[in-house]
C-alpha cells in the first residue's frame, strides 16, 4: 500500500522531505504540492521529477480525494490552519515544528483531534530520532548518570533571514530544546527566564541575538540554553547532561579529522539538513508506516502543546526580564 502524500509549503524543508520520501524512504509517494509561491512549487516538482499535481492552495490540496496524508512545511504561523483542516478532513498530518506559534493555537488542534476521536497528528520534533540524543536518553533511563541535575546546551545557527524576529528565537529555534528536554528527562517545566547578553553586530535590527534561556523543571533540574542564531561559524547543537554520577555529552556529528598544512581540523556543518539528515529519515519513515498501519505514534499534538506552553512563557520572559512561572495542564487520557 502506497501512502499518497500532499505537501503544503515547498521551501527548504518541504523540498528536502519530498526528496527523502521520493528517493530514500519506502511506502510513500508525493502526489500533490502547493506553495503561495506557485513557481516554487512547480520548480520542486520539476527538480525532483515528481508525478505531482500543483494545487492553488493548501485547503484544496487537503480536500483532494487522492491525498491520504498531508505534510505541513509552510511557515510556522500558517501551520494551525492547515492542521485543523486536515483533522476536519479526517486525514493524517505531519506538521513541521512548531505545531502552532502559540499554545492557544496548539490547544485548538488538541481539541479538534480529541473531537475526531483518534490521533491524526505527528509533530516534526526530529531530535527524538537522532542517534546521539537516543544514546543520551538510554544512559539517563538506565540510570548511568544517577539523577540528572543540570543541562548546559547551545543552539547555534550561522545566520537567519530578515523575517526572523526576537520571539522566533523561542518558537522557531528553542522549541526543539523545549521538546527534547521534556522527552530526555521525562519531566515538565516550572519556570523560565531569558537574558540578553551584548548583541552581536551580525544580527538584524529586529532580533536580539544571542539569548540565554534559563529553565527549571518540576523535578528541579536547571537548564541553560544559549540560542545564538548569527554565530557565523556553523550549525552547532551542544548538550551536556550533568547527573549525580557523571556527565553525558551529545556526540559531535561524524566527520573526518584532517592533519594538513599545519592544522588539525574537522568540518563544522552549516545547516540542519546534514546535521539531522538520518533523524529526518527515521522520523518520516515512522510517519508513513504509522499512516499505513492506521496509527501514528511519533511526537503528538500534546508534545507540540507542551513545548508551546513553555515557549509562550519564554516569549513573555523575553519581554519582562523576570523569572516567569510555567503551568502545564493535566495531560488528557487521550494522549497517555
Ligand atoms: N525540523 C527542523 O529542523 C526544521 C528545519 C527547517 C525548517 N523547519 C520548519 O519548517 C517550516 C518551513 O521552514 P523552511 O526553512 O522550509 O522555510 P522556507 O521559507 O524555506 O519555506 C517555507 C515555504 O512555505 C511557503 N508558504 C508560506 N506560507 C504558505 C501558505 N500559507 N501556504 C502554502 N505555502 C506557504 C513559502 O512560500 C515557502 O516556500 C517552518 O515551520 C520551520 O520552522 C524545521
Ligand atoms: O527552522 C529552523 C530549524 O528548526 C533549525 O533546526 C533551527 O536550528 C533553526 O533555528 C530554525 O530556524
Amino acid at each position: 500500500m502506497t501512502i499518497r502524500i500532499g505537501v503544503i509549503g515547498t521551501g527548504m524543508i518541504g523540498e528536502e522531505h519530498s526528496r527523502r520520501i521520493t528517493q530514500n524512504l519506502t511506502g510513500g509517494e508525493i502526489v500533490a504540492v502547493t506553495d503561495v509561491n506557485q513557481d516554487q512549487a512547480r520548480a520542486v516538482v520539476e527538480r525532483l521529477g515528481l508525478a505531482a499535481k500543483v494545487y492553488e492552495d493548501g485547503q484544496s490540496l487537503i480536500q483532494a480525494d487522492d491525498v491520504d496524508a498531508v505534510l505541513v512545511t509552510s511557515w510556522g504561523p500558517t501551520h494551525e490552519e492547515y492542521v485543523l483542516a486536515a483533522i476536519a478532513a479526517g486525514k493524517y498530518v505531519f506538521c513541521e515544528k512548531p505545531l502552532a506559534t502559540t499554545a492557544e493555537g496548539c490547544r485548538n488542534i488538541i481539541d479538534a483531534e480529541i473531537e475526531a476521536g483518534r490521533r491524526l497528528v505527528q509533530v516534526g520534533f526530529m531530535r527524538r530520532y537522532d542517534s546521539g540524543y537516543n544514546l543520551m536518553k538510554e544512559a539517563i533511563d538506565a540510570d548511568r548518570l544517577g539523577e540528572p541535575l543540570m543541562i548546559h546546551a547551545a543552539h547555534r545557527n550561522p545566520e537567519v533571514p530578515e523575517r526572523y524576529v526576537t520571539p522566533m528565537a523561542i518558537h522557531d529555534t528553542l522549541i526543539h530544546e523545549l521538546d527534547t528536554f521534556r522527552w530526555l528527562l521525562d519531566d515538565d517545566y516550572k519556570s523560565a527566564q531569558v537574558i540578553f547578553p551584548r548583541k552581536t553586530r551580525h544580527a538584524h535590527s529586529k532580533v536580539e541575538d544571542p539569548q540565554i534561556v534559563l529553565l527549571e523543571t518540576v523535578k528541579g533540574v536547571r537548564i541553560d540554553v544559549e540560542v545564538f542564531v548569527n554565530c557565523r561559524y556553523g550549525y552547532d547543537i551542544q548538550c551536556d547532561v550533568v547527573g549525580e554520577e557523571g556527565i553525558a555529552r551529545l556526540p559531535e556529528p561524524q566527520s573526518l579529522t584532517f592533519r594538513q598544512a599545519g592544522q588539525l581540523s574537522c568540518e563544522i556543518l552549516q545547516d540542519w539538513k546534514k546535521r539531522f539528515n538520518d533523524a529526518f529519515d527515521v522520523e518520516l519513515q515512522g510517519f508513513i508506516d504509522g499512516v499505513a498501519a492506521g496509527e501514528v505514534t511519533g511526537p503528538s499534538s500534546w508534545d507540540g502543546y507542551a513545548a508551546a506552553i513553555a515557549g509562550d512563557v519564554c516569549v513573555r520572559a523575553q519581554e519582562s526580564g523576570a523569572i516567569e512561572a510555567i503551568e502545564m495542564p493535566e495531560r488528557p487520557a487521550f494522549y497517555a
